[in-house]
């Protein structure tokens, strides 16, 4: 069987994982078969050789699938936070601060699945024959790969539940708390999507996002696992250069939707505006106004690179609680946060029309103060919601104190992080100023940059090093190299991040740039 080769040594279609019997590409997009059911799907992971390249110095043939990783990006939401939950429209934008999750295949008789999460401590496995099975493959739950789920089942919610019982038991409350949610979204998206016949593997995760700081990090987590499970069952064959538009689109979809499961399972009634620009990237208009039919998400391709300061209070808040919060409000004062909410809606759409003008000019400050007083003003609205913090409007104090800029909380609120335009030529002692006062108060400042690429693969988890595509080797990115790289800058070196511009060496993406909505 030949195959063809993409440009970094990936065969093309089907990932390239291919079985001996397997015929040469029936697409899975035409497919409509279930998830555990025909089409080579149930099987696709155990049964399977790798395609590896004979001059690689991988292990020649073995059963197993080859090591591969998955990334995806954080998110800054620009405007509309909140109002988004209530059926209103946002303004998100993804950033160069990422997610990347190490997919490993274990031997045949090793029968566990391992979740392996360094940054918040978290570590566990299951046996995949003992979890249940029959519950979600009963005839009445089964769902499709390409099913667009839209709630949570609550049976299938309370199937889950024995099976996070000794998850972390010597941890603490809260820090146990995350864990099993983390573990309970897993397994609830993994025995959806899986059948008993997966293999054993582990998902260990690294990410460069801080946690809980309002810039989407779940969300990554979300989409990782998502885009890593769907590849794994080979119901995603891509990406690859020459893929059209179309298929490329059905797949970020595909991706998108399972990331919502899993999103779902963590904060309960998540807009998915996060998942949606963490799985598509560069920056997008995000409405859902009816939870039981996917949103309307418009691409902005040509979202201008703002000059953004982005500030972490490093106080952790709970995007759960903060939702939950104005929820209450909105009962209780159903009119008066409607017309909030209203207010927030035409203060986005207001900043989607200027930040899509034609003439939009980051370099002048006419441009930059339009975008800022409505930030600003997006801010006080936020405020009245009761989801502003302390340490938030200490940032913005500061930065008014020095007018250099506009600023306003992003995400959650309730501590995490805050966005400041910058006005252009501000004066260096100014900025100086500014950032030392940060430093001096405890705060956190990232430089990101908006607009970056969505979900990525790099198959199999080697990177050439500059070398040729017909070269020996490359270098592997194993278990033990993952693990022990030393915070966010080791980690981007040893998957490839080079430059200041995030680019990375052997990734694919998918892309779907164009102007059609979808
Ligand atoms: N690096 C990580 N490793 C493992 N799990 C993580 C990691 N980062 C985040 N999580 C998971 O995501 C949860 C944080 O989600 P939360 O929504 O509170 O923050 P966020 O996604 O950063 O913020 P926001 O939703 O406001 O953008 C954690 O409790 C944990 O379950
Ligand atoms: C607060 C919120 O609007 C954004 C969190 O990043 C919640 C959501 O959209 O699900």
């Amino acid at each position: 069987m030949t195959t063809q080769r993409t440009s970094n040594g990936v065969p093309n279609g089907h990932n390239g994982f291919r079985s001996d019997s397997e015929p040469d590409s029936p697409s899975t997009d035409s497919s409509d078969s279930p998830v555990n059911g025909v089409n080579g799907i149930t099987n696709v992971a155990g049964s399977l050789k790798i395609n590896t390249r004979s001059n690689m110095s991988r292990k020649k043939s073995s059963p197993m699938m080859p090591a591969f990783m998955v990334s995806a990006p954080g998110k800054v939401i620009v405007f509309g936070e909140h109002a988004v939950v209530h059926g209103k429209a946002a303004v998100a934008a993804a950033i160069s601060l990422r997610s990347y999750l190490l997919v490993t295949t274990r031997s045949k008789s090793n029968r566990t699945v391992t979740l392996k999460f360094p940054d918040i401590d978290f570590d566990h496995a299951w046996n995949i024959d003992e979890l249940p099975w029959s519950t979600f493959q009963h005839p009445s739950k089964k769902v499709y790969y390409h099913s667009v789920v839209t709630k949570l089942d609550p049976e299938l919610v309370a199937a889950v539940q024995p099976f996070l019982a000794d998850v972390s038991p010597t941890k603490e409350g809260p820090i146990r708390k995350v864990h099993q949610n983390a573990a309970g979204s897993f397994l609830y998206m993994f025995l959806m999507l899986g059948s008993q016949s997966f293999p054993g593997c582990q998902y260990t995760l690294r990410s460069t996002i801080p946690i809980g700081a309002g810039l989407g990090s779940s969300a990554t987590i979300a989409v990782c696992l998502s885009a890593a499970l769907l590849t794994q069952l080979r119901a995603l064959s891509g990406p690859h250069p020459d893929q059209p538009l179309d298929e490329a689109r059905k797949q970020i979809e595909r991706i998108n939707s399972w990331a919502y499961v899993y999103e779902m399972f963590i904060h309960g009634n998540p807009s998915g505006v996060d998942n949606t620009v963490s799985t598509q990237g560069k920056a997008v208009v995000f409405q859902r106004e009816d939870y039981g039919k996917p949103p309307s998400v418009r691409p902005l391709w040509d979202f201008p690179e703002l000059p953004l300061l982005l500030v972490d209070t490093r106080v952790p808040k709970s995007t759960a609680h903060e939702v939950a919060k104005v929820g209450r409000l909105k009962n209780k004062h159903p009119k008066l946060v409607g017309s909030i909410l209203d207010a927030v809606d035409k203060v986005t759409q207001a900043s989607a029309e200027v930040l899509t003008e034609e003439d939009f000019d980051t370099e002048s400050e006419e441009s930059l103060a339009r975008v800022g007083e409505l930030m600003t003003i997006n801010h006080g609205l936020l405020v009245s919601l009761g989801v502003s913090h302390p340490r938030l409007e200490r940032v913005r104090e500061l930065v008014d104190h020095q007018g250099i800029g506009w600023t306003k909380l992003t995400g959650a609120g309730g501590g995490g992080c805050s966005i400041t335009l910058l006005k252009p030529g501000v004066e260096k002692e100014k900025l100086d100023k500014l950032e030392e006062q940060l430093d001096q108060e405890g705060f956190q400042k990232f430089r990101t940059t908006l607009g970056g690429d969505g979900v990525g693969v790099l198959w199999p988890a080697v990177l050439k090093n500059g070398m040729d595509e017909d070269d020996q080797g490359g270098m592997e990115i194993d278990l033990e190299k993952f693990l022990s790289a030393e915070g966010n800058d080791g980690v981007e070196r040893l998957v490839g991040v080079h430059g200041g511009g995030g680019e990375r060496e052997g990734w694919k993406f998918w892309r779907v740039e164009n102007d059609a909505q979808f």
